[in-house]
């Protein structure tokens, strides 16, 4: 039995595996998470390894206190993954991204990739045909919109996310929906018809706290699974135990 754990610019995310199989799902704040862990070991005491993927401020110290029941392995740069890094700035590439890389390279072999994660920020990855990671893009995630426009402005109130009625806002709380949630829509529709237009053979994966929504009101009909994080770094893991 597998604790994966994602710890995410926002929030930490994790799930015990049994193999392939997800046995039970965890959202928790970063400021629980040795209680939280305590409390997952404690309904499923034969975990033996943790995995770790973390992008936020959260090291490899704050699991050590478990160092004693399980095996903990926090992922780094050095580990070995399933494809050939063509990023021109290696050592700065995400550890999320590199293992939503290695998910999307294991389970969809032979086939160009596209993985796009909707979190705190939207990151798109693409693997080609022959598994070298090209790279993508980063632009900021749909919460972070909202905050944004309120941060950086006087006028402009912090809205809760909604559904625009039209893409002509005709308010200020529906010109703001309009931009941010249409703006990001579009955004992403924009990218694949791009990806789309340039590979063939071609691959989509939608995952992120923002993915299920996404995928109801893109024009390109895409599959999302929310777990695909999490499911990567179980399978990074194995492919990490049969490659070290
Ligand atoms: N309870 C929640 N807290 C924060 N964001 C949420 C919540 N429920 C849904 N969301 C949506 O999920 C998005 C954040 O996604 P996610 O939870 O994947 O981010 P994260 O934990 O920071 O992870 P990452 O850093 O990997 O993106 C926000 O844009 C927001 O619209
Ligand atoms: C882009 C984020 C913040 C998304 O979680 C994360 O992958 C990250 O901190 N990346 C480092 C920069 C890069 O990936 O090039
Ligand atoms: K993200």
């Amino acid at each position: 039995m597998i604790l994966t754990v994602d710890v995410g610019n926002t929030r930490i995310k994790a799930a015990v595996f049994e193999g392939s199989t997800v046995l039970e799902n965890f959202v928790f704040e970063k400021n629980e998470l040795e209680k939280k862990i305590e409390k997952i070991l404690k309904k499923f005491p034969n975990c033996s390894d943790l995995v770790v993927a973390s992008v936020g401020n959260v090291e490899k110290q704050s699991f050590l206190a478990f160092e004693n029941e399980l095996n903990i392995h926090f992922l780094t740069h050095e580990d070995v993954y399933p494809f050939v890094n063509k990023y021109a700035t290696p050592k700065t590439l995400g550890i999320d991204r590199m293992v939503l890389a290695s998910g999307a390279t294991l389970q969809f072999p032979k086939q160009n990739r596209l993985v796009i994660d909707a979190g705190t920020c939207i990151t798109y990855d693409f693997i080609d045909e022959n598994d070298n990671y090209l790279g993508g893009a980063i632009s900021p995630g749909l919460r972070l919109r909202y905050e944004a426009l309120h941060n950086y402005t006087a006028k402009l109130p912090l809205l809760a996310f909604e559904v625009p009625e039209l893409y002509i806002g005709n308010s200020t709380a529906q010109a703001i929906h309009s931009g941010v949630v249409n703006g990001f829509v579009y955004e992403i529709d924009g990218f694949i018809d791009e990806y789309r237009a340039n590979f063939s053979n071609f691959i989509i994966i939608l995952t992120g706290g923002d993915a299920v929504f996404l995928a109801k009101r893109l024009k390109n009909t895409i599959f999302a699974n929310s777990n695909f994080l999490l499911e990567s770094l179980n399978q990074t893991f194995q492919y990490k135990i049969d490659n070290d």
